[in-house]
């Protein structure tokens, strides 16, 4: 036998890494007594590793709903939902062991008020059952990586919006999850702000390769951060368009004022007005 007859024999095949989030059919009905509500149809999607998602769409089409269900807070009524290959459902119950491996930012930062800035970033690990000096350091570590060092001793009260939103972010990546998901996170912050956000948060992405899905109201917000803007209409919310946005990373704010970033963001503004 040749030596390379042999090697194809006894090498293993080669398999592709599963891509980080696949969502197949993902549908949710809410039902009350009085109304059924179908807020998700049929959503279907594949994102790979160190990709930055943004979802868009008008007030009601199950933006959030999408967010908590890829979160593992409410069920999805149909469909599938793989982190690496793994299933993050099993009917209406979710796998906490999947659950663990992403991490999660709301609108709210959600911040413990008695806790210092530290021990709100390094609450997870402490769930984890981390030791105290692993949690100081890791603590110490993100806040440098989301502009707060030096104000790991503060409390919330003496943070402002941005900064404590920082905070919601490093506690987030404490884990070092595998999907970073975030729910209009910059919604309740100053316009000024949130811009300066929107580079930290692209600058934070970049630094820990984080695969990110991120929804927002803002299309330039999501044009800006995207390497793919999802745009979805409503009842029953489903996806209706998928744009590609390819300007290199790092990207500067002058971006904005390139014809072709106005165009993007122009013709997704267009298809919106059309979901009126
Ligand atoms: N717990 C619930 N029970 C019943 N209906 C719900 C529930 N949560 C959401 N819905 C309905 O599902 C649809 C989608 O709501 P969702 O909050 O996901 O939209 P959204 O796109 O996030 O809206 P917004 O941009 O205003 O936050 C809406 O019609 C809403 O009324």
């Amino acid at each position: 036998m040749s030596a390379h007859h042999a090697e194809t024999l006894t090498a293993a095949p080669r398999q592709a890494a599963p891509p980080k989030l696949e969502l197949a059919g993902v549908g949710k009905e809410f039902r009350s007594k009085r109304a059924t509500t179908r807020a998700l149809h049929d959503i279907t999607l594949t994102i790979s590793d160190g990709e930055f998602v943004s979802v868009i769409g008008r007030s009601g089409c199950g933006k959030t709903t999408l967010l908590r269900t890829l979160a593992g807070l409410q069920s999805p009524s149909e469909g599938q939902i793989l982190v690496e290959g793994r299933s993050l459902w099993n009917g209406s119950r979710v796998d906490s062991s999947v659950v663990s491996e992403l991490g999660v930012v709301f609108q709210d930062a959600n911040l413990f008020p008695w806790y210092s800035v530290a021990d709100n970033i390094a609450l997870p690990l402490k769930l984890r059952g981390a030791g105290k000096r692993e949690r100081r350091e890791r603590a110490h570590e993100l806040a440098k990586l989301v502009g707060l060092a030096g104000f790991e001793k503060s409390y919330p009260r003496e943070l402002s919006g941005g900064m404590r939103q920082r905070v919601a972010i490093a506690r987030a990546l404490s884990t070092r999850p595998k999907l970073l998901l975030m729910d209009e996170p910059f919604g309740a912050l100053d316009a000024l702000t949130r811009e300066r956000m929107n580079a930290e948060l692209q600058r934070i992405a970049l630094a820990t390769k984080a695969t990110v899905v991120f929804v927002t109201h803002d299309i330039t917000e999501a044009v800006f951060l995207g390497d793919r803007v999802v745009q979805l209409s409503p009842r029953p919310g489903r996806i209706s368009e998928i744009r590609m946005v390819d300007f290199p990373k790092p990207r500067d704010f002058d971006v904005q004022t390139e014809p072709e970033f106005g165009r993007i963001v122009r013709e997704l503004r267009h298809a919106l007005d059309r979901q009126e």
